[in-house]
């Protein structure tokens, strides 16, 4: 692409921009649309004439969700790429779609991506091509879909030290999870309905287990902390072990279980075991009901920024979903053509602080956890001296009487809800063992973060 004479609008026509499209699934389609309606407006907007010239998917007559110009199908992505001038990647997964994108950046292109599993795990590689290049990657889509974060963290909050980011970042597990609280479903059954109202994927496991959040929290964490991660840095837990009792439970202590994405800063606390740095995760955690991130209902997705001085931030909106992320994608492809009009590629994210992922472990943290006991004398008293053996503090306890039960002949039961003060979580997962291997505890359940918020 060339650049309009500047400073002299009056005598200049706009110039074309060659755009190459990877992909026309539910994303992709949606900005072809966008692009091909928009065409007038965009011009405006980018200082030059942005040009669909091809779209490359896998198979020309799959159906699509938006009717789209058959010419600018093509099964050839590399050649399309070598026309063009800029390249939205679309398609997901890591191969082809590393090896397209570096071709891309290789070439000097602005890229703009989605693909979250790619970032997560390749995106300093992606990173330095780019900057050796002297071109840009843009992926605002990949992290909360529609919901401006990833530019607003690189811009907005540069200034600023971000201490905490808290976030819901996957719209099938948080609507399985507020459906669970507010009609009392089951999990199989929320997943269900998750699937038939078409959030979820066919095969929803890096939904439910976290990968897919574990993925945006590697991604936003680098971002927030001027590092560099990958997926393997996050502490992953999924939701399928959340019961309707846990969320019964949790509602009844004036809690709500989310399945939240962390990364914050850890401080130097004087544990040699504990190096500062930053704990990167995602867990299911009882947030209580007041928290502004506890009132994130359905598929939508929020991001919770705690920073030294912009205080707390929050940012909502929907997570997922085609015209929705293809928002994102847009805003990235004008902010990158413009900065291509003006010259220049723009400032990429810092990575010099370099500070290094840390180990759960020391994480200070708080536990709930329900145990069935016979109800008889010595039984606290066992369950609370293994507490004060590892150091940890209970917060609450909450005894209630239970019928019989054939499993247990014999004996009078009861359940003990214990509510944890904060501790290292590695102290708190021992705590949790030895629990386990009391004979007074027969059943030990409900075992749940809880997130206290600053
Ligand atoms: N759908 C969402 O809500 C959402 C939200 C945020 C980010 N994303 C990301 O956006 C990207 C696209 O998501 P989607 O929902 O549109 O996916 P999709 O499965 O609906 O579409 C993917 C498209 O890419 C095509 N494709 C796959 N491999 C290809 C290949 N090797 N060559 C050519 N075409 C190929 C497929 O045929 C399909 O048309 C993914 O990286 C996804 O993680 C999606
Ligand atoms: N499957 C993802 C799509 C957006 O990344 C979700 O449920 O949020
Ligand atoms: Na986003």
């Amino acid at each position: 692409m060339t650049n309009p004479a500047a400073g002299t609008p009056a005598e200049s026509t706009p110039t074309t921009t060659r755009i190459a499209l990877l992909g026309a699934g539910n994303v992709g389609a949606e900005v072809a649309r966008i692009l091909l309606e928009e065409r007038d407006e965009l011009t405006e907007r980018i200082g030059a004439v942005p040009e669909l010239v091809g779209i490359a998917v896998r198979d020309l007559d799959s159906p699509r969700t938006v009717e789209l110009p058959r010419e600018l199908f093509t099964t050839d992505a590399d050649a399309l790429i070598d026309s063009a001038d800029v390249v939205i990647e679309l398609t997901g997964g890591l191969e082809p779609a590393r090896t397209r994108i570096l071709r891309a950046l290789n070439a000097g292109k602005p890229v703009i991506s989605g693909n979250k599993a790619l970032l997560a795990r390749h995106g300093a590689e992606l990173h330095a091509a780019a900057e050796a290049a002297g071109t840009s990657i843009s992926y605002e889509a990949a992290v909360a879909g529609a919901i401006p974060i990833v530019r607003p963290m690189l811009d907005s909050l540069s200034g600023d030290r971000v201490n905490r980011v808290l976030g819901i970042m996957n719209g099938t597990t948080n609507y399985i999870l507020d459906q669970m609280d507010t009609t009392g479903a089951s999990f199989d059954d929320a997943l269900a309905e998750a699937q038939r109202l078409g959030f979820a994927e066919a095969d929803p496991t890096a939904d439910v287990e976290g990968h897919d959040a574990a993925s945006k929290v590697a991604i936003l964490g680098g971002i927030a902390f001027h590092s560099s991660y990958t997926i393997d840095d996050v502490y992953c837990r999924g939701i399928t072990g959340v019961t309707a009792e846990d969320v019964e439970a949790a509602r009844e202590a004036g809690y709500v279980i989310k399945l939240l994405g962390v990364a914050e800063r850890v401080a130097d606390d004087g544990d040699p075991g504990q190096p500062s740095g930053v704990n990167l995760r995602v867990v299911p955690t009882m947030l209580p009901r007041k928290h502004p991130l506890a009132g994130v209902h359905g598929a939508f997705n929020a991001v919770f920024v705690e920073a030294e001085n912009a205080g707390e931030l929050m940012f909502y909106g929907p997570g997922a979903g085609g015209a929705p992320t293809a928002s994102a994608v847009m805003g990235d492809l004008v902010a990158a053509l413009r900065r291509s009009v003006a010259g220049g590629p723009g400032v990429g994210p810092s990575f010099h602080a370099d500070l290094p992922a840390t180990s759960v472990d020391g994480v200070r943290t708080s536990f709930s956890l329900t145990l069935l006991c016979p109800d008889r004398t010595g039984v606290l008293s066992a369950i609370s001296t293994v507490f004060a053996e590892h150091g940890v503090s209970i917060s609450t306890m909450q005894q209630r009487d239970l019928p019989a039960d054939d499993q247990y002949p014999g004996q009078r039961l009861a359940e003990l809800r214990i509510v944890t003060h904060q501790a290292r979580n590695a102290d708190l997962v021992n705590t949790v063992e030895a629990i386990r291997g009391l004979d007074v505890v027969l059943d030990l359940r409900g075992l749940i973060r809880v997130e206290n918020p600053s």
